[in-house]
């Protein structure tokens, strides 16, 4: 079978002999084709937007000649992240980090491991959380998560190693994206955990299948650019011919976590098979949180429950359902209390808006909810409730039997969906106002339901 890791990724590179940036789009170039699959994996990982994969050529050293310690350092592949933090720091610029004002006191800390104790509730504020971590929700997270869950201890995990592997997957996320950024990726981590804590899995979930969810859920959007498929794709960004233009975002996330897990050596000391199966795992609890899937999903999840043949003592049973909680987990956002889920509204509203403006920038065809000025966030949030969210956790609240969480995310998505009915129509309203042309909206179901709305 052919795989993808096969396929060589053009970048930029920085050549070793001019010392200059230079495009290399076939990948032959840089030597990696003859690289085993540890090279290429590592090589992949490397930054993706801004397209800029700066790696350093194959070296001409003799095999067996002992690299210099500066040469070593400067084969170490950079991210695009990585790249400008050492830049900024290069240029004697400090990091724009919160880290750097040196924040963080114990009563944050204590303020932080307080929410932790909390961490199975649906109420729980990833954003405060965040802040009180100094932006290390993901890392923070994650251990007390592997802590509590006893996967350090299941797996014989090398503590240093893991901080090494999650400060990488953190850094790797983009903090400009205003959405798919660590946070999202600590929140879906989360969610995940309650999900993973659901009467229904968590009697019959093995140690390597929470190991599994909790790790895709943390990595799941890892070098997320900040603009969608369609976008690559117009542009001819080296991904989408990478992945043939197929999942090509969800590959990379996939793909990066492969490199990074090798990079860190965090499953080194397992058999060889074993962590060739967590890695395969990995790449196909990420993928299946293509959007573009849905639908292929749910079918199979409705046949599931209405044959009523779900039987959690099959690993490939198991896998799907994971499958399933990690899809709910990535949207599961529109289910939070309103003053959560407003601000991830707003947030992945506003990186769709870049994308439109980048687009108009360049002349580029609008994409679909990215236009600020015709698609407003109220009907951008309608549209993705009823067509994604409501029919995806209408079947979740199937399979939970329904549990009381279930109940819960089912209680806020539906005040959430008023709530944004009333804005849309008060939206509208302005809109008419402004055009006295335009025709007067008819007042919209749900408004009465929704007058906490600020
Ligand atoms: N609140 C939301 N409103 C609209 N779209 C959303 C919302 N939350 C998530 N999404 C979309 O759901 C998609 C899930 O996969 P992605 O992370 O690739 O990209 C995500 C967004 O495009």
């Amino acid at each position: 079978m052919k795989t993808r890791r096969q396929i060589p990724s053009p970048s930029l590179v920085l050549c070793k002999q001019s010392g200059r940036l230079n495009v290399l789009f076939n990948g032959r170039a840089d030597g990696r084709l003859n690289a085993g699959h540890a090279g290429v994996l590592l090589a992949e990982r490397r930054g993706s937007y801004p397209p800029i994969d700066l790696r350093i050529l194959k070296t001409n050293s003799q095999p067996g000649e002992v690299e210099s310690g500066t040469r070593r350092k400067l084969k170490r592949l950079l991210s695009f992240q990585r790249y400008c933090h050492a830049s900024r720091l290069l240029r004697g610029l400090m990091p724009h980090t919160p880290g750097s004002l040196h924040l963080l006191d114990d009563d944050y800390l204590g303020q932080a491991a307080h929410m932790l104790s909390k961490v199975d509730t649906w109420n729980f504020d990833i954003f405060l959380f965040d802040r009180l971590t100094n932006g290390n929700s993901l890392v923070t997270l994650m251990c007390h998560l592997f802590n509590v869950c006893g996967l350090i201890h299941h797996f014989q995990l090398d503590m240093v190693k893991l901080h090494r592997f999650l400060g990488m997957v953190q850094e790797d996320y983009h903090s400009h994206n205003p959405y798919h950024n660590a946070v999202h990726a600590a929140d879906v981590t989360q969610a995940m955990y309650c999900y993973i804590k659901e009467t229904k899995l968590a009697e019959q979930l093995t140690p390597l299948d929470v190991f599994l969810g909790l790790m895709a859920a943390a990595a799941h959007d890892v070098d997320h650019p900040g603009v969608n498929q369609p976008f690559l794709i117009k542009t001819r960004h080296h991904l989408a011919s990478l992945y043939q233009n197929t999942s090509v975002l969800e590959s990379h996330h996939w793909r990066s976590t492969v490199g990074m897990l090798r990079e860190s050596g965090l499953l080194s000391h397992l058999p060889a098979d074993m962590s060739q199966d967590i890695e395969q795992q990995l790449g196909s609890l990420i993928l299946a949180t293509d959007i573009n899937r849905q639908n292929e999903f749910l079918i199979t999840l409705r046949e599931h429950l209405d044959n009523q043949d779900m039987d959690l003592q099959l690993a490939t049973h198991r896998h799907f359902i994971l499958q399933i909680a990690l899809k709910c987990a990535d949207v599961c956002n529109p289910c939070r209390e309103w003053e959560l889920s407003r601000q991830w509204s707003e947030r992945v509203c506003e990186e769709f808006y870049r994308q439109g403006d980048l687009e108009r920038k360049f002349d580029l065809e609008i994409s679909p909810l990215c236009d600020q000025q015709t698609d407003s966030v109220p009907a951008i949030q309608i549209g993705f409730i009823s067509y994604i969210v409501e029919p995806l956790f209408e079947e979740w609240q199937r399979f939970t039997e329904p549990s009381m969480l279930s109940q819960i995310m089912m209680g806020h998505l539906h005040k959430n969906k008023a709530c944004w009915s009333r804005l849309r129509y008060v939206h509208t309203l302005a809109e008419t106002k402004t055009h006295p042309h335009a025709e007067e909206p008819e007042p919209e179901g749900g408004q009465e339901e929704a007058e906490d709305i600020p």
